[in-house]
């Protein structure tokens, strides 16, 4: 498969996996099933509440902190152990737990940042799953500051690997051209 970096890393898009139709029912699944929160974050030493929601799911309750504050996973539902299994398949990789982002419009979106926090797996692959609008999604080298980038299509697959996130920076930039919910699930590796 083709990699969207040219050095440092690994990530490959494979695409939709669903076709509309089974990906809507995952999609309003989602909204409705998923315990979806607003997800406090400390940006400059200040705790803001984000207009995007979140949601951490695992096999266990794990505790995981990022941008200083700590979640704790709540346990499967049947429709994300399905998609979980669906992406072990497709790229031979095992997880152990979801984060579930919730961007209601395009005005939302996530700044750049690496996910390589100590309670994530070294180099583990992290599957990434797409429902609803598509979104553009880009990489930056955190040395060189070259770019990549890809649109992440309603019921599409992508997988960052390697030392993807020791080197690059990934960011979903905000849009005034979508105006429809997107839903994105990040199933990932907890070691301890
Ligand atoms: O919504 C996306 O596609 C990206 C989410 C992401 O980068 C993350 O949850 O760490
Ligand atoms: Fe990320």
């Amino acid at each position: 498969m083709h990699n969207l970096l040219p050095y440092d890393g690994i990530v490959y898009y494979y695409g939709k996996l669903f076709d509309t139709k089974i990906a809507n029912v995952y999609f309003q699944n989602l909204l409705e099933h998923i315990s979806w929160r607003n997800d406090a974050a400390v940006i400059f030493g200040k705790k803001i509440i984000t207009k995007r929601k979140v949601a951490w799911y695992g096999d266990a309750p794990f505790e995981y902190t990022y941008s200083s504050t700590t979640k704790r996973a709540l346990p499967w539902t049947k429709e994300l152990l399905q998609l979980k299994k669906i992406c072990e398949e497709q790229t031979g990789e095992t997880f152990n737990s979801c984060l579930l982002n919730r961007y209601h419009t395009g005005e939302e979106g996530m700044a750049w940042h690496c996910d390589e926090e100590r309670e994530l797996k070294k180099n583990g692959a992290i599957a990434s799953l797409s429902f609803g609008a598509e979104r553009k999604f880009l990489f930056k080298h955190k040395v060189t500051g070259e770019k990549a980038d890809c649109f992440l299509e309603q019921g599409s697959l992508l997988v960052m690997k390697g030392p993807t996130q020791t080197y690059w920076l990934h960011r979903l930039p905000p849009t005034k051209k979508v105006h429809t919910e997107r839903i994105n699930l990040t199933f990932r590796t907890i070691v301890r």
